[in-house]
């Protein structure tokens, strides 16, 4: 079973991908995005380190297609927003083209999608439900949720269920 789950800011989807795997012994957990060094995003990461199993493994990488494909136990993918973010930094790309970013994000994208649909494992993907306001001012923004949109779409078309979760509630969609 593959699930994508995706809703806005502190909705409580992290916790509910967390526990859609609450029964598997073991989970591969993938931290996906950049390692910031500020204070309150090494808070915010210490209070979801402290909630996982002492059976969950943490992998922080952007290589969620190498995870995927090498799996032998359930994987959480948190999340498609942060990992989006870290595949344009690495590549220096966020001044760029909008064409080249697309190419590039769209080739990683095609070989998460292949790891995805391979492997037996479960796999829960968190992303994040963005663009609900208005067109951002700036052009990163924009670059941001128009790729993370078309991302969602993709990943989505390749799972089992889609979830949405607003206010801590979950909507099947
Ligand atoms: N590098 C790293 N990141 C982690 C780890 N555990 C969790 N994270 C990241 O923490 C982020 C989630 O942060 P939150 O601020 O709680 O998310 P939120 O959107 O406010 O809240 P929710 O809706 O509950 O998900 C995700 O991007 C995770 O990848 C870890 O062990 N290492």
């Amino acid at each position: 079973m593959k699930v994508l789950v995706t809703g806005g800011v502190r909705s409580g989807k992290s916790r509910h991908a967390e526990l859609l795997l609450a029964d598997a012994s073991g989970v591969t957990y993938v931290a996906a995005g950049p390692v910031y060094d500020d204070a309150d995003w090494a808070a915010r990461i210490e209070v979801h380190r402290a909630r996982r199993p002492d059976t969950w493994s943490t992998e922080e990488t952007r290589d969620v297609a190498g995870v995927l494909a090498t799996a032998a136990e359930p994987v959480l993918v948190d999340c498609l927003g942060t990992w989006l973010t870290g595949v344009i930094d690495d590549a220096g790309l966020w001044e760029a083209p909008v064409e080249q970013v697309e190419a590039h994000v769209l080739g990683h994208l095609d070989a998460l999608l292949v790891a995805l649909t391979g492997t037996a494992e479960q796999v829960v993907l968190v992303t994040n439900e963005v663009g609900l306001g208005v067109v951002p001012e700036h052009r990163s923004a924009r670059l941001f949720r128009d790729l993370l949109g078309t991302i969602n779409q993709r990943v989505a078309a390749a799972c089992d269920e889609v979830h949405l979760v607003i206010a801590g509630r979950v909507l099947r969609l």
